[in-house]
């Protein structure tokens, strides 16, 4: 299903888990700030409202998505958290940076998943260009951090 076909932000709180006892880390990349933010906006209203207390959502910053992979990995190693929001908005420019920078993400978070005991929801926008972005951070099609959230609690409780 096309993301036009699904609003990002809707959830039925009755569906998800309450998320009290549970800890969050939240890894964002500076590149396009203005979306990141709106992605961990999102993200981080989702989890409170769904329970979660604001001393168990730690956020850290990295340089570009290519970073998430590092970043999460050294919070997993470092922080105790049941898991992990990899936040990051990949715009393509006029080379073929773009591919090689999603691809490596998508890659690198899969190979976490795989490794370690610690979900990390693939909580990056890949876009054509901005208003696609703003459209999924937020916009008409609603906010992804919003829908990273909701899977984070559900994996996080996953096979407890
Ligand atoms: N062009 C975008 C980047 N590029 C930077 C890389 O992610 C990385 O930080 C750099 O190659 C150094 O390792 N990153 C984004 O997140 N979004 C972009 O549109
Ligand atoms: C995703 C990117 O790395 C891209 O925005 C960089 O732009 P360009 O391909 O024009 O160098």
């Amino acid at each position: 299903m096309a993301t036009e076909n699904k609003n990002l932000s809707v959830y039925d709180k009755n569906k998800i888990p309450n998320a009290k006892d549970l800890r969050f880390g939240i890894v964002v990349s500076e590149w396009n700030g203005q979306i990141t933010e709106s992605l961990f906006q999102g993200a981080q209203e989702a989890l409170l409202d769904c329970g979660a207390s604001p001393e168990n959502i730690i956020r850290w910053n990295v340089p570009g998505s290519f970073e998430l992979t590092f970043g999460s990995k050294k919070m997993i190693k470092t922080q105790k958290v049941d898991a992990i929001i990899a936040i990051g908005s990949v715009i393509r420019g006029e080379t073929s940076h773009f591919d090689f920078v999603c691809s490596a993400t998508a890659q690198g978070i899969k190979d976490l998943n795989v490794a370690y005991d610690v979900p990390v929801i693939f909580c990056v926008l890949t876009d054509d260009n901005i208003q696609q972005s703003l459209d999924r951070s937020g916009g008409k099609h609603g906010n992804k951090g919003t829908e990273a959230a909701i899977a984070a609690i559900q994996m996080a409780v996953l096979g407890k």
